[in-house]
């Protein structure tokens, strides 16, 4: 595992955004996006097609898990310190290994080509901008390769919706293409081995993965072992019949059973690297997660996605933290929607987060420049408010439950 640091691009610290903002204003600029984190999703949905803002803004069921995940934000406050004294935030963090800028990581999304044509290289350039690393999904509509270009030399993460047993082979050469195109960190999504009831897409009749246009499978469709199973199995190339390679390769991806904790050590051998397993809620898997040897987790519910009335990720994060965040790395997802969130989620124990939702709305509404919008946003925000409360860093020493009050 490499410890080298990726390149930092700059040494401004993220609360410059707004100095940045009323100097221009000064100048009569105004700014090209808005502040109100609230209104991005709006933004998002004016510009969409129903079927995708369907599909980004939608949940499982009746969205219970969404709202759980959201409510749970607002049963912790921060009680801020006074007279402490410090120059600026550190916001560095060491998360598998990497020394990372800000807590702050992209989310694995699939399909970015439905919100905007910069779609994932646009998304990964932003990152590489700002100091967040990238996290290319397996459902995404860029080949492997194709992104990581893109992404340049940002920090890039690969993840894996893991295909049965049955086609290792695919999986290992998904894993090789992600090794030799740079990627740094396997992230694993254990909770999407089929996509959930999701009645905003069913009304839509919509599958992002199974368009006509099949821009959801591009990882399926530009690799080497997937084609020629392909040409076994039906005597033809992919090109020659995209509606049923886009079904067979859903189905290698989205397998409908889940691989067991056994298989890990299949993964741990064709994965030079830090693995993190995505989408964890107990302290019995992130326990398990220990044992199997691997570097972090994602608290996780998938952003509620998956399963309806399920317990918000950041009600869980607490226990899991205490019981595994001194031996792997505890990441959290599942919510984030401002820069107190991620106060609030790093308080509870987690070394980083990923953000979701907020940075599609940002491609959808901005493309690169609306996702940088939104990633500065968060960061500037964050950085603020630990100024602001009195937190010098968010190494655990300055940054835990003590800055937080319960507040039912
Ligand atoms: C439109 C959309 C597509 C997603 N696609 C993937 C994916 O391909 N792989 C994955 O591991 N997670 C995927 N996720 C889940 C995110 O990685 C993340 O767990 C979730 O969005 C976090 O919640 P948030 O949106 O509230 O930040 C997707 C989420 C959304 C909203
Ligand atoms: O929508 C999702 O949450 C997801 O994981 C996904 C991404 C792309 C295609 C299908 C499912």
């Amino acid at each position: 595992m490499s410890t080298h640091p990726h390149v930092h691009k700059t040494s401004e610290r993220p609360a410059a955004y707004q100095q940045e903002i009323y100097s221009k204003g000064l100048k009569g600029i105004k700014p090209r996006f808005s502040f109100d984190v609230t209104q991005w999703g709006s933004m998002a949905k004016e510009i969409l097609p129903a079927s995708a803002w369907g599909y980004v803004h939608g949940n499982a069921g009746t969205r219970e898990t969404y709202e759980n995940n959201r409510k749970s934000f607002k049963k912790w406050a921060i009680v801020p310190n006074r007279l402490v004294k410090f120059d600026k935030v550190d916001l560095t963090t060491k998360v598998l290994g990497l020394e990372l800028n800000n807590p702050l990581i992209i989310a694995p999304v699939g399909v970015l080509q439905i919100f905007h044509e910069d779609k994932e290289g646009g998304v990964a350039k932003a990152g590489g901008n700002v100091n967040v690393p990238y996290t290319l999904s397996t459902a995404a509509a860029s080949s492997i390769e194709e992104a990581a270009e893109a992404s340049g030399d940002g920090l890039r993460f690969f993840q894996l919706y893991w295909p049965s047993r049955g086609h290792d082979d695919i999986t290992i050469s998904m894993l090789k293409r992600a090794k030799a195109a740079g990627y740094r960190a396997l992230f694993v999504t254990l909770d999407t081995y089929i996509l959930g009831w999701r009645p905003d897409d069913e009304n839509h009749a919509y599958n992002p993965f199974l368009r006509p246009d099949a821009i959801g499978v591009e990882i399926g469709f530009s690799d080497p072992v997937f084609r020629s199973k392909f040409k076994q199995m039906t005597g033809k190339q992919v090109e020659e019949d995209m509606s049923n390679a886009a079904r067979t390769w859903s189905q290698i991806v989205f397998p409908g059973v889940s691989n067991g904790w056994e298989d890990l050590d299949f993964l741990k051998q064709h994965w030079d690297g830090p693995i993190v397993l995505k989408g964890i809620q107990t302290v019995a898997d992130a326990k398990k997660a220990v044992s199997a040897g691997v570097q972090g987790i994602v608290v996780s519910n998938h952003g509620g996605r998956q399963v309806d009335g399920c317990i918000a990720s950041l009600e869980m994060l607490p226990e899991i933290a205490d019981a595994v965040g001194d031996k792997i790395d505890v990441l959290f997802d599942s919510g984030i929607t401002c820069g107190a969130d991620i106060v609030k989620a790093l308080a509870l124990g987690a070394k980083a987060v990923l953000v979701g939702r907020p940075y599609v709305y940002g491609l959808a509404f901005g493309g690169q420049d609306g996702v940088e919008h939104v990633l500065k946003s968060l960061l500037g925000e964050l950085d603020l408010s630990l100024q602001l409360s009195g937190v010098p860093s968010v190494n655990k020493k300055h940054l835990n439950r003590d800055i937080l009050r319960r507040v039912e």
